[in-house]
């Protein structure tokens, strides 16, 4: 990843050793934006300003349409950016990390697994094909660890994900799409992290097991005292798990708040989150109307105004800010 402004990582405390914070966020993410350079001095500006805290216990979400710059800002957090890519803000840590300026070194040793425990897309597509479950929480557990003797952790590791000790000795081709995601929470949970973060845990799952799932998922957040961060595109799983939503619209967070009041009354306060909800199938089923723009020519104005039916000349020409949980001039 190339940094306009290369900073070591903010002297702090030893990470923590386990969830449980000290009541201030576990995430603080302030102005983050990344962009790709592309052919001709060009930039696709895949996530621009994005502000947001995770307190511990808490489940933000953050939805949108594909494309909008969800799963890049989940690898900013995580240091996982391709080459051409430039990043600015920062998203800090409870501890005062700051994850946008550390080292490679510093987040692999001290963050991936540790601080920052990753529930991957495609969880069977992230498990080796050729060692079977036990093996890969063996191994996990050795390297977060230090443990000499794993097999107890490994087991106990599976238990808390509700992975049956029955299937711990198959391989991934072997498991159900429901136990390959419960084997890949097992290995986010072995370090412990203070902040789980899971890039749309639920595709490819049928609908029981995107219950199933989203409710594990925030008994791991509530109980243990721990902060998740999911992106997904689906609005159910979202309202199953969510404290917070955050709604992302051509790499901005358009809207954010509290969850209750999204999903119930007052409902969206920003049209395309309005949109978003009327399209699905349990309630107006109606699609919003035309597509998203390129990220790499995005509209002078809102972003969305090109299809939105309440835009104004104003929405065409003046971005408008986040104030108050909405970026919209006419909500
Ligand atoms: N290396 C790259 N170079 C240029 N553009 C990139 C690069 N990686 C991602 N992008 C662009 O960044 C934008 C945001 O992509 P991202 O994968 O974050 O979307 P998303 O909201 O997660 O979508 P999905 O739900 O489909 O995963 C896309 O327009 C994508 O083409």
């Amino acid at each position: 990843m190339n940094r306009p402004d290369p900073t070591p990582p903010a002297p702090g405390p030893a990470p923590q050793s386990g969830p449980a914070g000290d009541g201030g966020p576990v995430l603080r993410v302030q102005g983050l934006s990344v962009r790709f350079r592309t052919g001709g001095g060009r930039y696709v500006e895949a996530v621009s300003g994005a502000e947001f805290s995770l307190a511990a216990g808490e489940c933000l979400v953050l939805v949108g349409e594909s494309g909008c710059g969800k799963s890049v800002l989940a690898s900013a957090l995580l240091g996982l950016l391709p080459g051409n890519a430039e990043t600015a803000g920062s998203a800090l840590l409870a501890d005062g990390l700051d994850l946008l300026a550390a080292d490679e070194d510093t987040l692999a040793r001290t963050v991936r697994g540790r601080r920052v425990g990753l529930v991957p897309q495609s969880p069977a597509a992230h498990l080796t094909p050729v060692r079977t479950v036990r093996s890969h929480l063996e191994e996990t557990v050795r390297a977060l660890t230090g443990s000499r003797a794993p097999r107890r952790a490994a087991e106990a590791a599976a238990a808390r994900a509700a992975f049956p000790a029955t299937h711990l000795d198959h391989h991934p081709h072997q498991l159900s799409g429901g136990l390959a995601q419960r084997a890949a929470t097992a290995l986010a949970l072995i370090g412990d992290a203070p902040l789980l973060l899971a890039d749309e845990p639920t595709t490819g799952l049928d609908r029981d097991l995107v219950e199933r799932t989203a409710d594990e998922l925030r008994a791991h957040t509530r109980a243990e005292g721990r902060a998740l961060l999911m992106i997904t595109h689906d609005l159910a799983a979202a309202e199953r798990v969510a404290d917070t939503v955050a709604v992302m619209y051509a790499g901005r967070i358009v809207e954010l708040g509290p969850a209750e009041a999204f999903f119930g009354a007052p409902g969206p306060r920003h049209p395309y989150a309005r949109g978003l909800l009327n399209a699905l199938p349990e309630r107006a089923f109606t699609p919003v109307p035309g597509s998203p723009p390129e990220l790499g020519d995005l509209p002078p104005g809102c972003a969305f105004a090109p299809r939105c039916a309440l835009a104004d000349p104003l929405c065409r020409t003046v971005r408008p800010p986040l104030t108050e949980g909405v970026a919209c001039h006419r909500a």
